[in-house]
């Protein structure tokens, strides 16, 4: 049995990203959320793209106002008015000023701001009653925070609201990403039926197709759903090879174990599959297996419970999917330390993840266990789950009050 951190790396070394230049497409910036940058961005355009005030106020020569005070103020004749948008007219010689807004141009001649609070109106002339701190006070130059032809974006970031903020201020209105990665997703077993069926006795409900395409649409994949497929080898197997062929990452959940009717490593084999996990000492989802296939496709078989399902893609498939998408870093879950609220326990036979919902109390995290029973068949439980608290192997409790690594669980946290 591998440790979850063996299991991690071979994941990782197996999954690679999708091709920067055959597995893009191009998008527009309405569409962009979400995606990820194949190809570096930079722009034509320097920012700011003018000389500009940051303030509301008077643009002066310097050398006019530095040597002013309340008592002997500087009297400049106001030459032209500048609103934002418009191009000054007339450039301002000694002894000028003209009136200018917030992110108006700079008319030429001028060097510096003065801010209104700072002065004081008189008919066509300003008085000024105190300098400003320096030449080019207020005045964001030109260029000052990029310059055209400079790297602006690189590729392997996704793009959110800041990114769009960034590329739509560059005038990037057509960008080049990665296809979303086809993650294909079957549920195993004879006795799964979809949630709008009458259940008959011993069948239960198949929440895994759903929880997993969900988690996959929260990784900005494209979860293709192939449905329940019964505990009988050859259809299975046919099924399976449908999505190796179809899908850049296949999921599929139940018959990973020893029970006779557990057929997913054996038919991976059979199709050509290098089985590269068997089991993980990870709880919930020991069963894991991991095939890789000649055609690039990286197949999981994730165990049935519907809790270790959903905890394999949140420790496992995360980082592969992510890697996967071109994303060029942050691959791994993110840990952090905080106080447990409840005592923890494990039988410290496998690391361990207990879910429940990090919280901030008087601005300090805390864990908070989900109430009711923490077993793999209980997913009644998951719900609002955002963080899982992590045992490692041989520690078989955390106090409450004490320190504990949780995981952030993927797409709580924005990612
Ligand atoms: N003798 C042993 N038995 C089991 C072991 C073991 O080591 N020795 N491991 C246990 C562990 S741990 C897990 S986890 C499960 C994994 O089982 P499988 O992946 O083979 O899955 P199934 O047997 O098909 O189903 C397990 C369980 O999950 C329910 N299930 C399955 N698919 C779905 C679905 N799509 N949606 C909701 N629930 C699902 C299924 O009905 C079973 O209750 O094996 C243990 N056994
Ligand atoms: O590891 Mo299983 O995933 O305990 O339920
Ligand atoms: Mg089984």
């Amino acid at each position: 049995m591998l440790s979850v951190k063996e299991a991690e790396s071979i994941i990782l070394e197996l999954v690679k990203p999708l091709d920067t230049r055959k597995d893009t497409e191009v998008v527009t910036l309405e569409d962009a959320t979400g995606r990820i940058l194949a190809q570096p961005v930079t722009s034509e355009l320097d920012f700011p793209y003018w000389d500009n005030s940051a303030m509301d106020g008077y643009a002066v020569k310097f050398a006019d106002v530095e040597s002013c005070s309340a008592e002997s103020p500087a009297v400049l004749e106001i030459v032209e008015e500048i609103p934002a948008g418009v191009q000054p007219k007339s450039a301002i010689a000694s002894g000028q000023a003209a009136r200018i807004f917030t992110g108006a141009m700079m008319p030429e001649g001028a060097d510096t701001i003065v801010i209104q609070e700072n002065t004081k109106r008189e008919g066509n002339c300003v008085l000024v009653l105190s300098p400003p701190s320096r030449s080019n006070a207020f005045v964001r130059q030109r260029g000052s925070f990029y310059q055209a032809g400079n790297p602006l974006l690189e590729p392997g970031i996704l793009i959110n609201a800041s990114e769009i903020a960034v590329l739509a201020t560059a005038q990037c209105t057509q960008l080049t990403v990665y296809r979303r990665p086809r993650v294909a997703i079957l549920s195993t077993g004879d006795e799964l039926v979809p949630p709008d069926r009458t259940l008959q006795p011993g069948q239960i409900v198949d929440s895994n197709q759903y929880a997993l395409a969900a988690f996959v649409a929260s990784q900005g994949g494209i979860p293709i759903r192939l449905g329940i497929v019964p505990d009988k080898p050859d259809l299975l197997k046919e099924k399976m090879t449908q999505a190796i062929a179809t899908a850049d990452m296949v999921l599929s959940t139940g018959g990973v174990s020893v029970g006779d009717y557990d057929y997913v490593e054996q038919l991976l084999a059979e199709l050509g599959g290098e089985i590269r996990i068997r089991s993980v000492a990870i709880k919930p989802g020991k069963p894991l297996t991991v095939a890789a296939f000649a055609n690039g496709c990286t197949y999981f078989g994730i165990p049935g419970n519907p809790v270790s399902a959903l905890v394999s893609c949140w420790r496992f498939v995360q980082p592969a999917l992510r890697k996967l998408s071109g994303l060029s870093d942050n691959w791994l879950p993110t840990f952090m330390k905080v106080r447990s609220r409840d005592r923890l326990i494990s039988d410290g036979k496998r690391e361990t993840y207990l879910w429940g919902q990090l919280q901030s109390v008087d601005g300090v995290c805390e864990f908070q266990l989900a109430g009711g029973a923490q077993n793999s068949a209980n997913l009644i439980n998951l719900a609002r789950t955002n963080s899982l608290a992590v045992l490692p192997v041989g520690q078989t409790a955390i106090a409450s009050g004490q320190e504990v690594d949780v995981m952030l669980v993927a797409g709580a946290f924005g990612r």
